[in-house]
């Protein structure tokens, strides 16, 4: 391990880490726990996500985007339950290249996204790792009783839904490995939204209001919707020719002389952080309007029939899609 100017691990709490507690239920990162009253008419909704270097971000990422990414991955997953997002708990596995300076910009990341969603840090644990970084989070968050929106509730009939853009993530991975040449400009915003996708956190009280299923875009578009039909017990099919592309993703894909190959690899590449949800037609008026309120893009993709499984087509014909996005093994 190469040596930190650090002298353990209670000096990065304390100095780094309490300031972003809590005010009133963080105990100042001082105690064993972190005690929180119930909130009545609301159900408290709880999630977790691990980050891993080489798997999730890459090693040469600065610390403060992976610490944003972190949170990021997490609020994405309250927002397409439709929940408001309050707190979280931390765990650190530091390795080598985690000096001071990289934890400092590690706790900036965690500021500047604290003040942009509202939530604050209620605990976690520090420990360093003779392997590559990573994190994780547990995010707190709250949806009114009884409302959190599931993967299981798409009906056959109801209309499929994508938020934002498609595509980003994966080719955000490509450019920052230099494997894509685009224009400069395009390819800073693809590494962007790879390092800091944004979480639609604004978006989940629609969700909680209209959708019928819903989940965040982690794996693949094609590969969450498969997730969605499964606890549904529903067939979801869509078309990838209305996928909505970013500028720089339209930019990569007019450049391709294959355009369902080039679809196909958006809709599977994952990293997207959108919410991927599914409505009754009748909630289609309702759900656009909301989404212009935010000026957030919603693209509809296809629809719930009685069946089961995920189709994807293109030209009207269902592609052989294996997997439909990432897995770990
Ligand atoms: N190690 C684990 N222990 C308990 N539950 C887990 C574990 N790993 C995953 N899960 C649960 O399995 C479900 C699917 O996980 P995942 O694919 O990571 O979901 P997401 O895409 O929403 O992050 C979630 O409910 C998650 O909480
Ligand atoms: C260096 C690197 N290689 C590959 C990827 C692509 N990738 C890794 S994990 C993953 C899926 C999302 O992560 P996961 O742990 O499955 O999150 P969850 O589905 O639990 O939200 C993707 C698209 C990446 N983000 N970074
Ligand atoms: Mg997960
Ligand atoms: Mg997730
Ligand atoms: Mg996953």
């Amino acid at each position: 391990m190469p040596s930190v100017d650090v002298a353990d691990e209670f000096e990065t709490i304390a100095k780094l880490l309490a300031p972003l507690a809590h005010p009133e239920w963080g105990r100042g990162l001082r105690d064993d726990v972190a005690v929180l009253p119930s909130r009545p008419g609301f159900d408290l909704v709880l999630t977790k996500d691990a980050i891993v270097e080489s798997v999730h971000f890459l090693a040469t990422d600065p610390l403060d985007t992976v610490a944003q990414k972190l949170l990021r991955v997490n609020l994405s997953d309250l927002a397409a339950k439709g929940a408001e997002p309050f707190g979280y708990l931390l765990a650190c596995h530091w390795s080598g290249r985690c000096g001071w300076p990289e934890r400092e910009a590690f706790v900036a990341g965690l500021a500047k996204d604290q003040a942009e969603f509202g939530i604050h840090l209620l605990g976690g644990d520090t420990v360093v790792t003779p392997g590559p970084a990573s994190f994780s989070v547990t995010m707190l968050g709250w949806a009114a009783k009884g409302r959190t929106v599931g993967r299981a509730g798409a009906r056959p009939g109801d209309l499929v839904f994508v938020t934002g853009t498609i595509g980003d993530g994966v080719l955000g991975l490509m450019a920052a490995q230099a494997r894509l040449s685009l224009a400069p400009e395009r390819m800073a915003a693809l590494v962007r939204h790879y390092r800091t996708p944004m979480p639609r956190v604004a978006f989940a009280p629609a969700v909680g209001d209209l959708a019928t299923a819903s989940v965040d875009v982690s794996d693949g578009l094609i590969a969450d919707l498969a997730h969605v039909a499964r606890a549904s017990g529903v067939r979801i099919e869509i078309d990838l020719e209305p996928t909505p592309l970013s500028i720089a993703a339209q930019a990569w894909f007019d450049d391709r002389v294959d355009a369902e190959a080039a679809l196909s690899m958006l809709a599977t590449g994952g990293d997207d952080y959108e919410i991927a949800l599914t409505c009754r037609p009748e909630a289609e008026t309702a759900l656009r309007r909301e989404a212009d309120r935010h000026h957030l893009r919603i693209t509809r993709m296809g629809k719930v029939t009685a069946g089961q499984g995920m189709a994807a087509r293109y030209g009207g014909r269902v592609l052989e899609l294996n997997q439909g996005g990432w897995t770990h093994r």
